[in-house]
């Protein structure tokens, strides 16, 4: 279990998207090009509704990359870029060039390898690609990205990116960042809401046998935050920080 984590609890999921956008300010500042991962799921809209009113967030250097994605079309609403897009893109903070996406025309271990290259283009000259920022999900099953429970993808060490064509949430193909490139990270900041997480949360954050594969994000030399709000933090009994930003 990670000894560098900070768990950060806010009444209110407002709290805690305010809180996530101060953060983004402060890790981005001063960095030419800050490269962020992104989760789909409700972080789509947390994110498309808080960043536009954060004061001194300047996004121009930002590049975008998905933390996982599905091989849908971005037509489709499962698209987790096809979310940012239709929600995020239009409110003029982030345009479409800066996004790193799949290709989801193409076979799914053909879509990994091409998002792997294009990953690479913004990392040069770096085995393990460090990203400034990756923000998170958990499903209730303790998974993360799209590394699901007792999946062999948890153990892939030799690539940043795969494919995976039997996820058990669907759609079932997907690409997914692996658990290498998420430990590689300068910070990782998990997000979850609502009492549908609090278990799995006790799990993940106290249960230290058998670990959920969120349970294994422990970036390697880089900061662990999880921010919660109070409904998904009910049954923790660890320690954590109370935070009210309003
Ligand atoms: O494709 C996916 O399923 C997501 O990338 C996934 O990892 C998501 O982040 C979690 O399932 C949490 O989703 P919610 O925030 O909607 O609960």
């Amino acid at each position: 279990m990670s000894s560098h984590r900070q768990i950060r609890v806010f009444p209110s999921p407002a709290e805690l998207a305010l809180s996530l956008s101060q953060l983004l300010v402060h890790e981005s500042k001063g960095v030419d090009c800050f490269r962020i991962g992104l989760s789909g799921g409700s972080l789509v809209q947390l994110l498309s509704r808080e960043l536009p009113k954060t004061a001194g967030l300047n996004t121009e250097g930002w590049k975008v990359a998905m933390c996982d994605e599905r091989l849908v079309p971005f037509s489709d609403p499962e698209s987790t870029y096809g979310e940012y897009k239709r929600q995020l893109v239009p409110l003029g903070l982030l345009s479409e060039s800066q996004f790193i996406v799949i290709d989801p025309s193409l076979p799914v271990e053909d879509a990994a390898a091409d998002y792997e290259k294009k990953l690479r283009e913004i990392f040069p000259g770096n085995d393990l690609p460090k990203f400034d920022l990756l923000i998170l999900g958990i499903g209730p099953d303790g998974h993360t990205a799209s590394l699901f429970p007792g999946h062999p993808l948890l153990e892939v060490t030799d690539k940043i990116v795969a494919p995976i064509s039997d996820s058990p949430k669907p759609p079932p193909e997907r690409v997914t960042l692996t658990l290498p490139v998420i430990n590689a990270a300068k910070t990782v900041v998990f997000v979850a809401t609502g009492e549908g997480k609090a278990t799995v949360l006790k799990r993940i954050l106290q249960e230290e046998s058998d670990p959920l594969p969120a349970a294994r994000v422990s970036p390697v030399n880089g900061k662990l935050l999880w921010f919660l709000d109070e409904p998904a933090a009910r049954d923790l009994t660890c320690p954590v920080e109370k935070h009210s930003v309003l």
